[in-house]
């Protein structure tokens, strides 16, 4: 297996330009294919990563024409739901934002049964709240080994009428209803139950709904009434954000390092949550400039964090890492569906700073972290879990230096980040 061994680091400084954020490109891809027949929409700054080569196999295998201008500048041909092609399976690796949005769109635009199936990991993640929904829609959902997770075969298109969705697990099971519902004949009511997760995903869907023009109407706090029989309409150009997540590590590397470090590509405007990491790091001592469209990091003395992450599941792992060299202990709280993202991240996460000589207890739903005298090098386990390698990438930044196993899984959403990694930290 491969490894990669960082140490003894003291800088990081220069710029960085961020790749597209997988949640805006996934939605992207998906809603400029579902635009009106004919309408071409042009996507920039695309993320190219596995998540999105998922997305993309995927509605290509559907018959979407999507022609490749640049690596990161696409031409989506829209074809309004209707499918040219017929695939018996598709494919979705671990990609949550392939496999939940996906199977409620083609639950609304089903003409015959299609499998959706994913590897290993997305085998054991949970589907079961969204197919429910969709089968009270009148879907018909078969799964084929183990009740409420992939593979599953749709058999059955739905109609609109009252949904529930339970959002407690995840908030991707509501974006892939409200990306779906609109395209459905009959009108349809969503009504969110449990306390729902991750709101800022389910915020980030809608702001991109309108930029397509999907009319949803929020009638209160767990309630969105949709009109049936809408028709996306193709902004002609949508330039995707940086990763908002992905920015987290260079965040808290410009801390460490000392900066000046500027991130290009994402901003004060963005409309993704986990621009709330800066907000935190602040918190914690960091030292962040936050532009419109781009930031500053200057350094800092960081002392521990106590906040409830719940809306921010992805950027709030770093807090984790950089934890260690915070002063006092470092609690995230309200985080449960850690557990069931690309591995249980709370134990994942837990078993790994030990190594680094850190006390961690984990709670069902937190996980405290106290920092040690001195930071040990451990040989980190990333569990195929693209945030694990970039977060335990920060600890080169101690002394005794780490050993972070499988490094090139961070290309679920980020190839190309440990290149990125030795030239700004080298
Ligand atoms: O909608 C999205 O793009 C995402 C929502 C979040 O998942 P949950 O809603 O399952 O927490 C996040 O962790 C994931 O990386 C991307
Ligand atoms: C949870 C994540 O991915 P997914 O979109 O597969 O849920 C993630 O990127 O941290």
């Amino acid at each position: 297996m491969e490894t990669l061994v960082l140490k003894g680091l003291s800088r990081c400084t220069g710029e960085v330009d961020l790749p597209g954020s997988k949640s805006i490109a996934n939605r992207a891809l998906l809603m400029a294919a579902l635009c009106a027949p004919g309408q071409v929409t042009e996507l920039r700054h695309m993320l190219r990563s596995d998540d999105t080569e998922r997305m993309l196999e995927a509605l290509r295998a559907l018959g979407v024409v999507i022609e490749e201008v640049t690596p990161t500048t696409l031409r989506v041909l829209g074809n309004g739901g209707r499918w040219t092609a017929a695939p018996r399976q598709l494919y979705l690796g671990n990609a949550g934002t392939a496999m939940r949005p996906l199977t409620a769109v083609l639950a609304a635009t089903l003409t015959q049964p299609i499998e959706l199936t994913g590897d290993a990991r997305m085998q054991e993640r949970p589907i079961l709240d969204l197919t429910k929904a969709l089968q009270q829609a009148g879907a018909g959902v078969r799964f084929l080994q183990t009740d409420g997770y992939p593979p599953l075969v749709l058999t059955q298109a739905m109609h609109g009428g009252t949904v529930q969705v339970n959002g407690s697990a995840s908030s991707q099971y509501i974006s892939a209803l409200l990306m779906a519902l609109p395209l459905l004949a009959e009108d349809s009511v969503l009504e969110l139950t449990g306390t729902v997760v991750s709101w800022p995903y389910i915020k980030l869907t809608l702001a991109m709904l309108e930029s397509f023009g999907i009319v949803i109407e929020q009638t209160s706090a767990q309630q969105f009434v949709i009109r049936g029989g809408q028709t996306y309409t193709s902004p002609e150009r949508y330039w995707i954000e940086g990763d908002a997540s992905a920015a987290s590590y260079w965040l808290a590397a410009g801390v460490l390092g000392g900066g000046p470090l500027t991130l290009y590509g994402v901003g004060r405007k963005s409309i993704q949550g986990d621009i709330a990491f800066v907000d935190y790091l602040r918190k914690m001592g960091g030292n962040v400039e936050l532009h419109e469209e781009y930031a500053v990091v200057t350094g800092g003395k960081l002392k521990g964090l106590d906040a409830d992450l719940n809306a921010i599941p992805d950027a709030a792992m770093t807090f984790a890492t950089l934890a260690l060299f915070a002063e006092g202990e470092t609690c995230i709280r309200n985080i449960a569906n850690w557990r069931i993202k690309e591995t249980d991240r709370l134990h994942a996460m837990a078993t790994e700073l030990r190594k680094c000589g850190a006390t961690v207890e984990e709670g069902a739903d937190f996980i405290r972290i106290q920092p040690p005298a001195e930071i040990q090098h451990g040989q980190i386990a990333t569990y195929d879990d693209h945030r694990m390698a970039m977060c335990f990438s920060l600890l080169g930044f101690s002394g005794a230096g780490v050993t972070i196993e499988d490094p090139q899984c961070c290309a679920k959403t980020y190839p190309n980040y440990f290149a990125e990694f030795a030239r700004l930290c080298g």
